[in-house]
């Protein structure tokens, strides 16, 4: 289902040309010297929009380091006069919109930990009314996708116009390559409910580790993401939070050279005829799918009104066991994924029986 926020575009409050917005700096300012020393070095590679660094940092167990706090702010700000670079930093408190504001923070991100939580949100957005500060809302540490909207709605309804959303992961218990899960479906679901909005791909907090920033990063722009927000530090290896995940300026600048920009769509009329053609062939296609599922669930209400005649369950499991396994050999012969088959199958089943359910508790005609 569409969703409306009251957004203007991207391009009208960071104009970047073709290419994609890039945010860098490290995620926490730790010293002034790290600070400038990382923005230079940022700011020269020519492929950096805005810096960012943490100054107040939501961690998970006390005793961590919690960031530098607002002396941070002040050192950003050396960081902009000096390099011409918009500066950005995480709020999560009314009292951290205000200083940020005070102290000429350009853009200003939501954490995931305050998404997640609507009365943080509200807190944030009553301070941000009436101020013209564009608001980045990364996605919640959960995989919950009202919650993200409900968050950016929050932020607009506040009067900010200037959004965007930052897909950064999700928490799993299950562990797996990635610190944080990119469940790029519920980021491509944003994306289709809420078409404008721009998202801006976290490769850093997906990831956990350098290795495997250059996939995610380039999975990001093959999913039409505007933009990315990258950790870089001037030297990983000692860097007080997050280590392992953060990128030298030059490694960055190399990661982004070796990226493949991706258009939503082509100039060449060469490629959009073609494109129209193979379109046209899957619409048809599509329609005899449709035709077939149909003509399917036909026979199924069939069979629902003779179980419901001689009084025999909905459920048939052995039946349904045969369908998946014939089903995935024939797929499979075929080229087709059997998992995406099986998913495919299961589908159908929970209509046939939610169509047979309606069928059972109705009577026969003959004695309607
Ligand atoms: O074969 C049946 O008994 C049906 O009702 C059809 C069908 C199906 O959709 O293929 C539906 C429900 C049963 O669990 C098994 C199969």
């Amino acid at each position: 289902m569409k969703q409306t926020l009251d957004i203007v575009p991207l391009k009208s409050w960071f104009d970047t040309g073709d290419a994609p917005l890039i945010i860098a700096g490290p995620c926490s300012a730790e010293t002034e010297e790290q600070v400038l020393a990382t923005a230079h070095l940022l700011a020269n590679t020519g492929r950096v929009n805005v810096l960012r660094a943490g100054i107040w940092k939501p961690r998970t167990r006390p005793g961590e380091f919690e960031g530098i706090g607002s002396i941070g702010l002040q050192w950003l700000r050396r960081a902009k006069e000096e390099t011409g670079l918009p500066i950005t930093t995480e709020v999560a408190t009314a009292k951290h919109v205000e200083e940020a504001l005070a102290a000429g923070v350009d853009i200003l991100w939501i954490g995931a930990r305050s998404t997640a939580n609507p009365f943080t949100v509200q807190e944030i957005a009553d301070a941000l009314k009436g101020v013209d500060v564009p608001v980045l809302v990364k996605n919640p540490v959960n995989p919950d996708l009202s919650l993200w909207l409900g968050a950016l709605e929050r932020i607009n309804r506040a009067g900010v116009k200037k959004l965007a959303a930052i897909h950064r992961g999700f928490s799993s218990y299950e562990k797996t390559a990635f610190r944080n899960e990119p469940m790029w479906d519920i980021a491509i679901q944003l994306k289709t409910m809420v078409p404008d909005l721009p998202v801006i791909n976290d490769p850093s907090h997906i990831c956990g580790n350098r290795e495997l920033i250059p996939y995610i990063a380039q999975k990001a722009f093959d999913m039409d993401m505007q933009g990315l927000i990258v950790e870089s530090h001037i030297d990983p290896s000692v860097a007080w939070t997050d280590a392992k995940q953060q990128v030298t300026p030059q490694a960055l600048s190399d990661l982004l050279a070796n990226l493949a920009l991706r258009h939503a769509k082509s100039d060449d009329p060469v490629f959009e005829d073609k494109l129209a053609q193979l379109r046209k062939d899957i619409d048809k296609l599509d329609d005899q799918i449709i035709k077939i599922l149909s003509d399917r669930m036909k026979i199924v209400e069939k069979i629902g009104e003779y179980k419901r005649d001689n009084n025999v369950t909905i459920l048939q499991v052995s039946r349904w066991d045969e369908i998946i396994q014939k089903r995935s050999n024939v797929a499979q012969a075929l080229k087709l994924d059997k998992e995406f088959t099986v998913k495919l199958l299961e589908l159908i089943h929970n209509e046939s029986i939610r169509k047979q359910n309606e069928i059972m508790n109705t009577k026969p005609v003959a004695e309607a």
